[in-house]
């Protein structure tokens, strides 16, 4: 193969290809391409490597193709220090405005409680609320190495956030693939020290997503939906993308369940009760526990307070949810 046509092969390979690719041969139809794996979880590793096999499988002149991966380049990586990469759980629901943000906030503090060390990623990256949830707005993570530094919160949550990396109060209007870009760089930031990752997916069940999911599988999945027959619907569906992606669903949350009144503090139920329970058992999937629908939790969460953080009621309903899943986590 000519230099030429090297790099004209080079150049059809996909990005997140072209980016790790150390070296590229081809000889007598058999293409033997050398990946930088660094900082690469086994999920990400071999999504890797099947994105190259498919491309250069794809072209004509190959008949054979085979992947090299690295060892790790450098020494801040997890691996190469001997630990091992954070178990990545992702909080997703079927639709927007459920709460999902604020679960995934609160299960990373109350698991912080629990004694995990816990790093939160923002993945919602046209809506980011994260920085405001955490108490961070205004603050811009540094890059060492090419990795990004987590931003520091007061809740020992180290957070990366669209909401960080955009110009504050700014719209996000980025496209497609320098949003999904700052994803990346976002799931492949500076980790180390971490046990758990928590990411905050987008709303929905749409291709982002689930190209996201391929692509930094996470270990496993809570799901969030209120109690309202659609949304629970729409949690049924959500179920649905992590199958397809092959992630356990570790359990659903019912958030907004039950008005707690501002002046009594009795507890209604407007939308009934129990059917967020039997749409668990009915997908055979773990109940983790409601949260009610709280001023508090809207007040303090605005304020960068979050609820888990405190001792009240709220703070003992989001230790019940992470309790179900330290539970997992210590699985065997
Ligand atoms: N249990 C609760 N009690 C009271 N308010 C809540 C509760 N859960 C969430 N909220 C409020 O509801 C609003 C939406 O919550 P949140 O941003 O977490 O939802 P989301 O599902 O992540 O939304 P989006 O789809 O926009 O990302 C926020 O103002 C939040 O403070």
């Amino acid at each position: 193969m000519s230099g030429d046509e090297g790099e004209m092969l080079k150049a059809r390979l996909p990005g997140p290809v072209r980016e790790r690719l150390q070296s590229l041969r081809v000889k007598d139809g058999r293409a033997t391409a050398v990946l930088d794996a660094s900082g690469l979880a086994a999920g990400q590793r071999e999504a890797l490597e099947a994105a190259a096999r498919e491309a250069l499988g794809g072209e004509a002149a190959i008949s054979e193709v085979r992947v090299a991966m690295t060892a790790e380049r450098d020494g801040s990586n997890p691996a190469a220090e001997g630990a091992s990469p954070p178990r990545i759980i992702a909080v997703g629901s079927g639709k927007g405005g459920v709460g999902k943000s604020t679960v995934s906030t609160n299960l990373a503090v109350a698991l912080i409680k629990a004694g995990y060390k816990v790093g939160l990623v923002d993945a919602d990256i046209y809506g980011p609320s994260q920085s405001r949830l955490l108490g961070t707005e205004g603050k811009r993570p540094v890059a060492r190495d090419k990795r990004l530094i987590p931003v520091e919160s007061e809740w020992d949550v180290p957070v990366l956030s669209m909401a960080h990396l955009a110009e504050p109060g700014q719209a996000i209007a980025w496209r497609g693939p320098m949003a999904s870009n700052a994803l990346v760089q976002m799931l492949e930031g500076d980790w180390t020290g971490v046990d758990v990752l928590v990411v905050d997916l987008p709303p929905g069940t749409g291709d982002i997503q689930l190209t996201m999911l391929q692509r930094f599988k996470p270990d496993g999945a809570v799901i969030v939906s209120t109690p309202q027959d659609l949304a629970l619907l729409d949690a049924t569906r959500a179920m649905g993308l992590f199958d397809k992606a092959g992630v356990p669903v570790i359990g659903l949350v019912e958030n907004m369940a039950g008005y707690v009144c501002p002046h009594c503090g009795e507890t209604s139920d407007p939308f009934g009760i129990g059917g967020a329970q039997s749409a668990a058992d009915e997908r055979d999937c773990r109940f983790l526990g409601r949260i009610p629908l709280d001023i508090t939790i809207r007040r303090d969460s605005d304020a960068g307070i979050p609820p888990a953080a405190g001792q009240g009621p709220q703070a003992q309903a989001f230790a019940a949810i992470a309790a179900g899943v330290t539970e997992w986590l210590e699985k065997p």
